[in-house]
């Protein structure tokens, strides 16, 4: 299956268990890949037959700088199911970085791979 991906798409939110990192706001990175037919907009040339990845980062940006979670899994699993259930992925695969967060670390955070329901 063709794929169709964002790469460390950067985003600040409030997120974190401590009573320190609920008065901060933290960079995110998100990694995304989506299963998609890119043979449909290759032959017609035309955004609109794509899965258009700026139309995703741009509602990726916006929920999650809204989001006020805890855990860096609900964040990821909620931002998941947007991609599955508004833009029609029947599957994406979606790493969850959080930079900085453990001394010693690059990074720290989820990957997950989720499908769409099948009826
Ligand atoms: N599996 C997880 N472990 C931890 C999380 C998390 O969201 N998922 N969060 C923290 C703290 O918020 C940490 O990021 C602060 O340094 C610790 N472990």
């Amino acid at each position: 299956m063709d794929t169709v991906f964002i790469e460390a798409l950067e985003v600040e939110a409030l997120i974190g268990i401590y009573d320190w990192e609920r008065r901060i706001r933290q960079p995110l990175l998100f990694d995304i890949e989506m299963d998609f037919d890119n043979r449909v907009p290759a032959a017609s040339d035309d955004i609109a037959d794509t899965l258009n990845y700026k139309a995703v980062s741009k509602r990726v940006i916006a929920y999650v700088s809204q989001s006020e979670f805890g855990l860096v899994e609900t964040l990821a699993e909620r931002v998941a199911a947007i991609i599955l259930d508004e833009f029609g992925v029947s599957r994406v695969r979606l790493k969850l970085s959080k930079p900085g967060a453990v001394r010693g670390a690059r990074a720290v955070g989820v990957t997950i791979e989720r499908t769409a329901a099948t009826l």
